[in-house]
């Protein structure tokens, strides 16, 4: 067992090590989105001038304060601006930094105005270009084969859509080289999908949150996961967690999810009909969606504030979508990792669930023998290459039996 003094020693991890993953992604992959995104628009000079400004900053420079004018400044102060400001992007906390250049990309592109391209999201080409993919197409006409399938199979093959969904996410796209071409490994490195589905009984009245990771072709299919658990009765309600802005590329926002549920209600067959499910449940409330400023925080969710501990609180589980969700709900650490989901998570307040494809250094729960073999077979690869994935699940209401 862990003790809770483990638990705040495993470093928190830094982007300032040459060669690292979290250094390759300050230095080359936030680079690379600021060029994306000026290639995508027909930005004015003063955009242009401010994207100029941002990539010097990042790559040379340091952290600076928001404008005066921000309207998120005084929550940014709350979220530690004061304590970076004034210092390079690559000794701030990894995650902080990431999120920060985000917010700052916002700022350089006009998207919090006042003025034209307010509310213009800099992402929009690259999250419409994947939902209008003939991918896309396939992967809904599948779901016609699943009709008819037992009850379990269907719930399976949804959780497992949902799961694998998550390794469409642009951002990670734009720097793992091949990553689409590199073949999924379809054992899990954890699986407690028993335990999520005993959470998930039928005739379930509770709620189902669901924090949500990439639009597209990941929101989708955790869409369609609500849309059959609502049908199935196994939960009364649900509460999709979104971004209240346009975040790490290709991360849900409120527009998104109109977008994929057009998506889905104008698609042929089992596809469309889960569309107009969801409709239906939007309109009479049994689906709501939610866009937290904190969904968008530097922090880890141990900092969550009050209003949404509460929300969590409530309901009967709450699914962590992807690995930058994961990051936030375990703590952004270099935890060994044999340290148990349960211990990381104990302070969430109700049962949880995670569904990540491994894109980061951050790993949790594993077992000695599994985390040995990955080790041997791929040295440290097999944490950042989006090829393996996970099912954890922790239920703090239910006590276990505590190892001596
Ligand atoms: O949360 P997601 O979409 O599954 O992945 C986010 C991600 O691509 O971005 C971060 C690096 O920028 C990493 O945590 C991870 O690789």
């Amino acid at each position: 067992m862990t003790h809770m003094s483990d638990l705040s020693t495993a470093p928190v991890i830094l982007g300032d090590e040459p060669g690292s993953f979290p250094h390759g992604v300050l230095a080359e992959r936030h680079p690379a989105i600021i060029g994306q995104v000026r290639d995508a628009f027909p930005y004015g000079p003063e955009q242009h001038r401010a994207l100029d400004a941002l990539l010097e900053s990042c790559l040379h420079g340091v952290i600076e304060p928001l404008p005066a004018n921000a309207p998120d400044r005084e929550r940014w102060r709350v979220w530690g601006v004061d304590a970076h400001a004034g210092r390079s992007w690559f000794e701030a906390p990894w995650l902080w930094s990431e999120s920060y250049f985000y917010r700052r990309l916002l700022d350089a592109v006009g998207w919090f105005g006042p003025g034209a391209w307010q509310g213009i999201d800099p992402f929009r080409p690259f999250k419409l270009a994947e939902l209008d993919a003939k991918e896309t197409d396939e992967e809904l006409a599948a779901l016609d084969a699943l009709e008819g399938r037992p009850a379990h199979e269907r719930a399976r093959a949804l959780l497992h859509g949902s799961l694998w969904g998550n390794r469409a996410d642009l951002g990670f796209r734009l720097s793992a080289a091949g990553a689409e071409a590199q073949e999924a490994v379809p054992g899990l490195v954890a699986d407690d999908s028993e335990a999520l589905w005993s959470l998930l009984q039928p005739s379930g009245t509770g709620t189902l949150c669901v924090v949500a990771d990439n639009a597209g072709r990941e929101l989708v299919p955790d869409l369609l996961l609500i849309a059959h658990l609502l049908a199935e009765g196994r939960v009364g309600r649900a509460v999709l967690h979104v971004k209240p802005y346009p975040y790490y590329v290709s991360d849900a926002t409120t527009a998104d999810v109109v977008d994929a549920v057009r998506r889905l209600t104008s698609a042929p067959g089992a596809a469309g009909e889960y569309g107009r499910g969801l409709w239906a449940a939007m309109a009479d409330g049994r689906l709501a969606v939610r866009a937290h400023p904190f969904a968008a925080a530097p922090l880890p969710y141990a900092d969550m504030p009050g209003d949404l501990r509460a929300d969590f609180a409530r309901a009967s589980l709450t699914v962590f979508k992807g690995d930058l969700n994961y990051r936030r709900l375990v703590g952004d650490r270099l935890w060994p990792p044999t340290t148990p989901f349960r211990d990381v998570t104990a302070c969430f307040p109700g049962p949880v669930a995670t569904l990540r494809t491994l894109k980061s250094d951050v790993i949790t729960g594993l077992d000695a023998a599994t985390e040995a073999a990955l080790d041997a077979a791929e040295g440290a690869a097999w944490r950042i290459s989006g090829t393996h994935a996970l099912i954890q699940v922790s239920d703090v209401t239910s006590p276990v039996a505590e190892a001596t």
